[in-house]
């Protein structure tokens, strides 16, 4: 094998999403069957014995493009050189929590780890953010790392992506491979907004062919938006093999490219496209191609679907003034 290993990091890697997609990257499913990789686990110090099991069960699989893992607790060493970093680790909300208090001691985590980026990581570096409030925390890293382009740091609305693909699938009797160009816009929240209007079944417009406003709105927006929910009520624990999955999405497309005529959903910073205001980060719909993304343009969008956007990235204004309002971007 030639090709120099890409390293990647991964923040959270003891836990449930970290044990559903250490494994998926070690087998190349992140970056393609001929790229070589380098493991980076981040930790916190109680958990960096599970981290070491997991590093074990990885030794175990001997996937031929897996070169190397590294265990770390300190951010600066486990972003460093590193060019793909999936920040996975949060602090989940507890009871009695309120949004401030979540916002802050996510603060304490990614203000770090986004200062630990910009010191220490690749030139080429690509972020992810899936630890939730998952868009103001890529907000709250890439405040703290002004030397990485801002494109860099993206926030993971694929896992919304493919839950609404397979809910359409299922209304309209098709497969999600007959789906094309549905968007996710806003935040990684109840508030998100599944976008049909412009996506096509079989290449049939998906909205004609669906023609079911009160569906829409009554059944699949909720459906879709509130799936994280559902999940957590029916297996006692939050998304996990799926949230991996969404995650080896999101890079592999942002790496590899979307395909002709369809495109994907990101939560990347708003450069004020469709009324966004700008540096927000905004679930939007994109193409890809050699590593980069770029928003669809010139979409028209309905009323219907101007107030729900609307409402989301209201939403992450909110998020972003308390974020701002704590010092942390
Ligand atoms: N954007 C999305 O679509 C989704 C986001 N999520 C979010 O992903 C996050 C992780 O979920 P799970 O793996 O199920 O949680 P988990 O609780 O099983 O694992 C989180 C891990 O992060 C670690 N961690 C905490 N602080 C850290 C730090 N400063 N540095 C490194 N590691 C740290 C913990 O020790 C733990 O092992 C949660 O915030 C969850 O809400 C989950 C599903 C979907
Ligand atoms: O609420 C959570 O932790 C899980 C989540 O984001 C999702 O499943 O969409």
């Amino acid at each position: 094998m030639t090709r120099t290993p890409v390293n990647v990091t991964v923040t959270g890697a003891a836990g449930q999403i970290g044990y559903a997609l250490l494994f998926r990257i070690a087998s190349g499913q992140l970056l393609g069957a001929d790229v070589p990789v380098k493991l980076r686990l981040l930790e916190i110090t109680p958990a960096l014995k599970a981290a070491e099991g997991t590093a074990m069960e990885l030794d175990d699989c001997a996937f031929p493009l897996l070169q190397g893992i590294e265990i770390s607790d300190d951010p600066n060493v486990a972003f460093d050189g590193t060019n793909v970093a999936l920040l996975v680790g949060a602090r989940p909300r507890t009871k009695g929590m309120e949004r401030g208090d979540l916002l802050e001691a996510n603060g304490g985590i990614f203000k770090p780890q986004g200062k630990a980026i910009n010191d220490h990581a690749a030139d080429d570096i690509k972020v992810l953010v899936v630890g939730n409030p998952a868009n103001t925390n890529a907000l709250i890293a890439q405040a703290a790392a002004p030397d990485v382009p801002a494109e860099r740091f993206t926030a993971m609305t694929r896992l919304d992506h493919n839950r609404a693909l397979t809910q359409l699938a299922k209304k309209t009797g098709s497969t999600v491979a007959d789906i094309k160009r549905l968007t996710i816009w806003g935040n990684h929240s109840a508030t998100q907004y599944p976008d049909i209007f412009h996506a096509t079944v079989a290449g049939k417009n998906a909205a004609e062919t669906v023609n079911d406003e009160k569906w829409l709105a009554e059944e699949f927006i909720p459906t879709v938006a509130k799936r994280g929910a559902a999940i957590i009520e029916a297996r006692g624990a939050s998304s996990a093999a799926s949230a991996a999955n969404a995650a080896i999405d999101h890079v592999h497309t942002w790496v590899n490219g979307t395909a002709d005529g369809d495109w994907a959903s990101m939560g990347i910073p708003s450069d004020g496209s469709y009324g966004v205001p700008e540096g927000l980060i905004s679930s939007f719909p994109v193409t890809t191609k050699d590593g980069k993304y770029e928003i669809v343009q010139g979409l028209e969008i309905n009323d219907f679907s101007r107030s729900r956007i609307d409402a989301s990235v209201k939403e992450l204004e909110e998020e972003r003034e308390a974020v701002r309002g704590l010092g942390l971007i």
